[in-house]
């Protein structure tokens, strides 16, 4: 059964919402129509995880509709103007569909979790409240190994096991003696587990595919060879990873999510966000905020999840996502293949740091979308986003004497990072020929996963003057802990309300 309710304390215009679930493994994923509210929330959104202390996943027992944070997020932004500031609670328990584990013990009492706050000291976790359930049955079965379920077998073709629904008799570390990494001595096989959960069978009825998701397991061995003794019952546990090499050896092929209304692809080594629903929710109201036909960079792209999804709700122009980890270059363009054929965009990928130069990256584009880490945005960027008008007016200059020297020989770039980039790059062409576009960025979309780094980002672009803050958004992606995920959409100029005071100054002085 599905409760959800609003929180009486918020003023009315900030809506918090809570879904919270009666039963431990939460069966759908979809928004349930909102019930009276909840005279006892607190308890209603605990987590209830026999885990919380002693494993430094969570920080926040009770209310995790409401973390701790929230109340300084909705004063921030009231302060700039925000009055409409929502929050959306999003699944409190079963969110997380990636999880990167540490493998320590003994081949007889393995730990798989993560580390005691502060400490080096694997807490095991196989009842953790956060995880997706299949990531807590995957991590059984990889322990005890007892039924393991076998796909196809690829051996030497690619990298990922997939436990999937038919399991049969497999044995795990305790049966191959599997020893698990001993960080003093640097000795063992086994060192992290990677889980990453999928709910895209469409097989399924749309309410049985969450708690239906199959589990992509990926092992990181501690080995610099193939070769290597060990490797046989690596080979039995069927992954593995060398340094940044990844080796499927059995189950599918391919990792699929279905995310912003369309089929995306994540290969083990690329960024994927833990909480998939909840990522979902925030594009769907993202693709509000882009005009239909619009220019987007997306920056901080990873896979290119963000601006291929804008490709195609928005049927953007064009679409170039810059992304400084090679690896995400893979699943891009396994995304863009399954892409509907009646996409009329310019997508590129780009293999560079945003740091370099931003301002070519920003040139050309309606929308600048921006996806950091969780410190923040890069010191060059945030530069050039401050002083956007200065470097508009220069770009502008610069273009106009170009055009007016007929026929300008164009110069040969030399700058090495750009040469790596453009090498770098994939680019899809449309076949409509769209007019070139010298415009920078009249909306920023910022979607931040570090609330201290965006309060200082945001501060910072909004004393230039150059930006004003439109909307704000928060979503609960990490039920449990201090953080959540901002979607704030920064407009070019002053905006209404830094106007209107201004003018209300003026009235006021005496002539
Ligand atoms: C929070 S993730 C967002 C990824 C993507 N937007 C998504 O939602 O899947 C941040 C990404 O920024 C990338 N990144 C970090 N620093 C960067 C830089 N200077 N230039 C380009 N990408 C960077 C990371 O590799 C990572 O993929």
């Amino acid at each position: 059964m599905a409760l959800s309710f609003f929180s009486p304390p918020a003023p009315p215009v900030h809506r918090i919402t809570c879904q919270a679930l009666s039963v431990a493994v939460p069966s759908v994923a979809v928004a349930v129509a909102p019930l009276p509210v909840n005279p006892n929330p607190s308890l209603s959104c605990a987590l209830n995880c026999t885990h919380f202390q002693s494993c430094s996943g969570c920080t926040q027992e009770y209310n995790l509709h409401h973390p701790v944070v929230i109340d300084e997020a909705i004063g921030f932004f009231n302060k700039l103007g925000i009055k409409d500031f929502s929050f959306d609670s999003c699944r409190l328990w079963g969110w997380r569909c990636r999880a990167k584990l540490a493998v320590r013990g003994s081949s007889t009492n393995p730990l798989i979790g993560l580390y005691e706050e502060g400490t080096h000291n694997v807490v095991d976790i196989p009842d953790c409240k956060s995880h997706h359930p299949n990531i807590n049955a995957a991590v059984k079965l990889l322990k005890k190994g007892l039924f393991l379920i076998l796909l196809p077998i690829h051996v030497n073709e690619l990298y990922i096991l997939f436990l999937l629904l038919i399991w049969i008799f497999h044995p795990g570390i305790i049966e191959l003696n599997v020893e698990p990494y001993d960080e003093d001595q640097g000795t063992g096989d086994l060192r992290y587990v990677q889980m990453a959960v999928t709910t895209h069978d469409t097989s399924l009825p749309i309410p049985e595919r969450y708690k239906n998701g199959k589990v992509q397991v990926s092992l990181v061995w501690n080995s610099r060879s193939e070769n290597s003794a060990n490797t046989a019952k690596l080979n039995a546990l069927a992954n593995i990873i060398f340094g940044n090499r990844w080796r499927h050896l059995l189950g599918e092929r391919d990792f699929w999510e279905h995310i912003g209304g369309i089929d995306v692809s994540l290969a083990p080594s690329s960024f994927g966000q833990a909480n998939t629903r909840a990522f979902d929710s925030l594009l769907r109201k993202l693709q509000k905020y882009v005009p239909q036909g619009a220019s987007v960079v997306d920056l901080y792209a990873g896979a290119g999840v963000i601006g291929l999804s804008l490709a195609v709700s928005r049927r953007c122009r064009s679409v170039k996502c810059v992304e400084v980890n090679k690896e995400s270059r893979q699943s891009f363009e396994k995304t863009v293949e399954r892409l509907p054929t009646n996409v009329e965009s310019n997508i590129s990928w780009h293999h560079a740091d945003a740091s370099i130069e931003p301002t070519s990256w920003l040139l050309g584009s309606d929308v600048v979308v921006v996806d950091p880490p969780r410190k923040g945005l890069d010191p060059s960027l945030v530069k050039e986003l401050r002083h956007i008008s200065a470097v508009e007016l220069r770009t502008f200059k610069r273009w106009s004497e170009g055009n007016s020297m007929k026929p300008e020989k164009v110069k040969d770039e030399k700058r090495p990072w750009i040469l790596r980039a453009r090498e770098d790059s994939i680019q899809i062409e449309s076949t409509t020929v769209h007019e070139e576009n010298q415009s920078l960025p009249q909306t920023l979309i910022y979607i931040s996963c570090g609330w201290e780094s965006f309060k200082e980002d945001c501060s910072s672009l909004l004393a230039s003057k150059e930006w004003h803050l439109h909307k704000a958004h928060g979503f609960n992606f990490f039920p449990g802990t201090q953080s959540i995920e901002i979607l704030a959409v920064f407009k070019r100029g002053r905006g209404a309300s830094t106007k209107k005071k201004k003018s209300g100054k003026k009235q006021k002085k005496p002539h």
